[in-house]
């Protein structure tokens, strides 16, 4: 049944000791960052979305890009098993919370890793990363969980970024976007379209025409917009020193059966 429930969750106030892999240190404002949040979690209200706050999880400095915890396909919830080790506590309150909401759960099992970032879903296809966090064993996983249900995997090298939604993420009509030079093989997207700046890559759907995006990525909002999208943008600066982008602050449930 369609849906329009979004998970979020509250920064830790240990946020800036947040992970970074791909690119240098910087400091992050972790009070500016709290503001940010609150406005990113507005912009989802503001577009119809009903937001749930999974509970926060303080000790976890990575735990508001919730993202990375959970999968959903249809009504399934596939519960991850980051490839980084500190994040791996963040996934209990996400169980709790995907739970809660009738969700059927489902687990990555060691020796299996994959973090939420690396997986895109454009209709029945879902692109799995296989890169730093997402190992072969959570791709073979990934597969036994959904493909059963309907869908098609096929796994993705990612090299360049962080996650494949570092990458790449989809518009509505299911084009493939992402900044040339940090993907590793645009040709394995039926349909791709290149955008002018890293965080460009990086869209939400907020519905219909609607694409919630980094205000990091003016010359991609443009162009989007002039290609008939409307563009909403929000400021995510603090987030993207950890290597976060719009996509990873939410977890959108679209087919909740409950
Ligand atoms: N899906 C995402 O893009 N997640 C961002 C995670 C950033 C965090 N600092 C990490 O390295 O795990």
């Amino acid at each position: 049944m369609p849906s329009k429930k979004a998970l979020v969750r509250r920064p830790s106030p240990r946020l800036a000791e947040g992970l970074v892999t791909h690119i240098e240190r910087e400091k992050v404002d972790v009070g500016l960052a709290v503001e940010q949040w609150e406005a990113y979690v507005e912009a989802l209200r503001t577009h119809g979305w009903e937001t749930i706050e999974v509970d926060p999880e303080d000790d976890c400095p990575d735990s508001v890009f919730v993202e990375d915890t959970v999968v959903m396909y249809k009504n399934v919830a596939l519960i991850t098993r980051p490839g980084a080790e500190s994040r791996r506590e963040e996934t209990v309150g996400v169980e709790e919370a995907v739970a809660r909401l009738g969700c059927s759960v489902n687990w990555i099992w060691e020796p299996g890793t994959l973090d939420g970032g690396d997986v895109l879903k454009v209709g029945d296809t879902v692109y799995v990363g296989r890169g730093g966090r997402t190992n072969a064993a959570g791709v073979q996983q990934v597969r036994a969980a959904f493909e059963p249900l309907g869908a098609r995997v096929v796994p993705v090298p990612v090299s360049k970024v962080l996650h494949l939604k570092s990458a790449v993420t989809a518009l509505p009509d299911g084009t493939v976007i992402g900044h040339i030079p940090k993907v590793d093989r645009p040709s394995l997207f039926p349909g791709f379209l290149s955008v002018p700046e890293e965080s460009g890559a990086h869209v939400v759907l907020l519905g219909g025409h609607k694409l919630l995006m980094a205000a990091s990525a003016p010359k991609t909002a443009e162009l989007l917009t002039d290609l008939g999208h409307e563009v909403v943008t929000v400021d995510i600066s603090e987030f993207e020193k950890l290597e976060g982008c719009v996509t990873c602050l939410s977890v959108r449930l679209r087919e909740l059966y409950a």
